[in-house]
């Protein structure tokens, strides 16, 4: 099994803090390789450009890829599906004009022209539309050809809307919400090395908005303070081997989403908890 990840770019150390956090570590991987090894002997990963990956799992150089909705929507493969949102490299693809031009709607470009990296996505966009300009493809600083009359409008990706601002040019309409993904050739689909790898990188995402909570708590609190435990399931419960006899206390341990760790802690306190520990989470499988 091989996945295809961006070489370089904004996606390349997510992408690899991922694998690695996946437990999916590359071995032999040396900067400016195209290929690396990983822990499992099964599973290789080849480096590429983050535009060329969807075709490189359409066509088989790789069986699975990592990259932008956009470059696979761009790429217009037919043969790979998705399975999973990484959630990172969040941008939106939008059509952007001059701030103080013509150009306020979609309308208003019948007729003219738009500068794109992403003539496929930009076709597809206007084809439902009924608007019909031309779609010129340029290959960088696409925010510069409104200002030296190449287009009258861009399609162009846009995240803190910084570029956009410092060229002077404004929202006209959202194009497409992106984000990376892991996706495969349909083929491979039913491979079992395919889910394998699916629930590694989906069990650091699951573990990322949680943390797990341990604390003592005496047994005749116990009641009251898994009641004020919210989360994945009931909480675990343990007894404490105590060599100086047993002081009545349990061990309770529990996964709590990272946004309700506040109030439960208060709350556990308040139910007689103590020695509250509260830790990160590597991987969860649910
Ligand atoms: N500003 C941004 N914020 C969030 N995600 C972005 C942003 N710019 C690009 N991306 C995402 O990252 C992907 C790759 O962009 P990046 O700029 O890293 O590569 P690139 O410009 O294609 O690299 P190169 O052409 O140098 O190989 C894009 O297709 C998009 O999905
Ligand atoms: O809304 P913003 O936060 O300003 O981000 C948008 C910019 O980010 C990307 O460029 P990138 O930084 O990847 O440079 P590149 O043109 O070299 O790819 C994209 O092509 C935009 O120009
Ligand atoms: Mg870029």
């Amino acid at each position: 099994m091989r996945i295809a990840v961006p070489n370089k770019g904004r996606l390349h150390e997510p992408t690899i803090d991922l694998l690695e956090r996946a437990g999916l570590h590359l071995e032999n991987g040396a900067d400016r390789k195209l290929y690396a090894d990983t822990v499992d002997p099964d599973v290789s990963v080849l480096f590429a450009r983050a535009a060329d990956i969807p075709e490189y799992v359409a066509d088989g150089a790789a069986d699975l890829g990592i990259t932008g909705y956009d470059q696979v929507r761009e790429a217009r493969v037919d043969n790979v599906s998705e399975l999973l949102d990484l959630e990172f490299g969040r941008c939106r693809l939008v059509l952007a004009a001059p701030e103080d031009g013509d150009i306020e709607s979609v309308a208003d470009l019948e007729g003219g022209t738009v500068a794109t990296e992403f003539p496929n996505i930009t076709a597809d966009f206007f084809a439902d539309t009924g608007v019909e300009p031309d779609i010129v493809e340029v290959s960088g600083a696409t925010e510069l050809t409104p200002h030296v009359e190449m287009a009258d409008a861009i399609v162009d990706i846009t995240s803190t809307g910084t570029t956009l601002k410092m060229n002077r040019l404004a929202v006209v309409e959202e194009v497409l919400a992106s984000s990376v993904r892991l996706f495969g050739r349909e083929d491979v689909l039913e491979e079992p090395k395919v889910d394998e790898v699916r629930t590694a990188l989906s069990s650091v995402k699951q573990a990322e908005g949680k943390r797990y909570l341990m604390m003592n708590v005496p047994e005749d609190r116990l009641e009251t303070v898994r009641d004020v435990i919210p989360g994945m399931g009931g909480p675990t419960v343990m007894d404490i081997a105590d060599e100086n006899g047993d002081d009545g206390k349990v061990a309770v341990h529990a996964v709590v989403d990272e946004r309700d760790v506040f109030e439960t802690i208060t709350e556990v306190k308040k139910a007689g908890a103590s020695d509250v520990l509260v830790n990160e989470i590597e991987r969860l499988v649910e």
